[in-house]
Order: C-alpha cells, then structure tokens, then sequence
C-alpha cells in the first residue's frame, strides 16, 4: 500500500506548474480563489491538519497566530525572500521550521529597481498620464524635461544579492556606483563600487538612492524628514524593498518641495492600500508590490518553496532554510 500523500495548505494559488506538482504529490484544499488572510489560514490549517503551509507576506504569522498554529505543522515555506510578514525566533522555537526563496527573484528584482530608477528620473509617470489624456500640444523645448540617468551617481543601501545585482546593471549605464552596507563588501564584490560607512557621508554624493535592505524588524523608518535632507535637492529616490523602510509623511513633503525631484516606488507602508496622497503626486511613480512578478521568477519561486517541503517530508535538509 503506498503512502498516504503529505497534506499542505497554501495562502494563494500557486502558478499553473506549481498547481500540478500540488496534484501529483500532496494532498490539499483546493486553491484558494483569492488571497487567504491569517484568520482563514489559521481556520484552514486546524481542519486541515497539513505539515506544511506556504505563505506570502500577504498574510503575518506573529505572535498568538503562532501560538494558534496546530502541532502538525512543521515547516512554514515563505513564497518570498524578505520575512518581515513572519515572527522567525517565534516559529523556531515552537520546533516549526521556515525556508524562503532567495536568488531566484534576485534579477527580476533588480530589473524593476532600474525600471524605477529610469521612470522617476525621465517623468515616466507624468508622460504617460498626458499620453493617455490625448497628448495635445507640442511640448516645448524645456517643457517636461527629465533628468539623465547615464553617468549619474547611485547610492544603494543594502548591498546583498538584489543590491550587487542593482550595481551590476548601473554600470551598464556607466553610473558611478557609491554604497552604505553593514559590512563593506571585498574587492570582487564590490566591482569598483565605492563603500561608505555612514549615510551621513554618503546621501549627500546620490543623484538617486536605491534601497536593497529589509525592514527592521523593530525601531522607525530609515528614510526620515532628517535623512530625505541629508539627499542633494533634485535627487531620485527608489524603493524595491519594503515600505516601512520610508516616513511617507517626510516623503510626501520633500516630493511636494521639489527637495526630491521624483521616487520609484514599488513597496508602501499600507500596503494593498497606499497613502493616496502620495500616489497622487505627479512625480511619483509607483507599482503595486510586483519586483518578482514575472512568469519565470514567481514559477521558480513556487517550485523553491515546494522543494523546502519535499525535503521536509522526506527528511532532508531544506534547500533554502531560514535560521534566527
Ligand atoms: O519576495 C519578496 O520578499 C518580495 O517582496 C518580492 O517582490
């Protein structure tokens, strides 16, 4: 008699080749139309009874959520590679292992952080309003005029995979690459990238600044009223990375002064329902949380953290286990 199918639960439908590796090996509820919230994973699981639940960071495990998870569970594979949705000592220690999914959105990361970079600096979003609006009227030579990116000054904070990645396609548009870091990176990293060991000396060198770090998980923003002034009037800021990396307040002012010339922004502090105030902001462009959303990184993705599962159940290491 073969063996009963491990039983696991996921928060969203996966992609198509995900789905079928679901049928073929596990046994599971059918996918959820939309996204589950906490509440119905939590609901999901205690009647479900699964090894191992694959989240996104649509949905926190935190604190009593932890606590309320049943003793079947075992692993909590995180179709992602930042973790601020989730309490890790917390899962650890309640003997519930966590794996994520890092290195293969790093590229298609780091292609929407140029992506930004590029739409911010040329007034994408402001272009593409009045395109839709029926354009009109010849523009005039220093009308709408954006700003050049070839040959400007990068600084990126956070210089782990998506950062080097970020660096590696500023060079392709010969920027001079300046970087804030814990650690300074060695020479083969750095790729002739300049490291300095305070924001303080470094915000001032950006003509745009590009975020690569995670969210603390405790303690404020690091872009503040104080550090958005310590940037050069008329600079770029970008964030690929986590909302609560920003004071959308502070940054709402600086955009609304012209002290910052225009930001990218794919992350947002109240995310799915941004601070209208700021996405209204004509020099704002801003995309929906999607830096991994293509086709080949979100498969890649779910298949990552389907393989940290059939290792769990086959008593394997984790291909891509998170540690505390
Ligand atoms: O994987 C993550 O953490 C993401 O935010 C992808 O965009």
């Amino acid at each position: 008699m073969s063996a009963a199918k491990p039983r696991i639960l996921r928060s969203v439908r996966l992609l198509n080749a995900a789905e079928k590796r679901i049928e073929a090996d596990f046994t599971a509820p059918p996918a959820p139309a939309e996204p589950l919230d906490t509440a119905a994973i939590l609901k999901l699981a205690h009647e479900f009874q699964p090894v191992a639940i694959l989240v996104t960071h649509h949905a926190p495990l935190k604190g009593a959520d932890i606590a309320a998870l049943p003793d079947s569970v075992k692993l909590i594979a995180t179709v992602s590679v930042g973790l601020d949705h989730l309490d890790v000592p917390a899962l650890l220690a309640r003997g519930i292992a966590v794996s994520n999914t890092p290195d293969v959105l790093t590229d298609c990361n780091a292609d929407l952080a140029m992506m930004l970079i590029i739409a911010a600096s040329r007034r994408a979003a402001e272009y593409y309003t009045l395109m839709k609006k029926g354009w009109g009227h010849t523009l005039g030579m220093d009308e709408m005029l954006g700003h050049r990116v070839t040959g400007k000054t990068l600084g990126i904070i956070g210089m782990g995979r998506i950062g080097q990645a970020v660096a590696r396609r500023a060079r392709g548009f010969e920027m001079n690459v300046i970087y804030h870091n814990r650690r300074r990176l060695d020479a083969a990293q750095e790729e002739g990238a300049t490291y300095y060991a305070t924001l303080e000396d470094m915000l001032p060198k950006c003509n745009i600044l590009s975020l690569h770090l995670p969210a603390a998980p405790s303690g404020g923003p690091l872009m503040t009223a104080r550090t958005l002034a310590l940037l050069p009037r008329g600079s770029v800021l970008v964030n690929a990375a986590r909302g609560a990396l920003i004071d959308e307040t502070a940054l709402i002012d600086a955009l609304r002064s012209g002290h910052l010339f225009g930001a990218g922004l794919d992350v947002f502090q109240n995310e799915p329902n941004p601070d209208p105030r700021l996405i209204s902001l004509p020099n704002v462009f801003a995309t929906p949380h999607v830096g991994s959303a293509t086709v080949e990184t979100r498969t890649a993705m779910c298949m990552l953290a389907l393989d940290n599962v059939a290792a769990l159940v086959a008593g394997q290491p984790l291909p891509t286990p998170v540690t505390a």
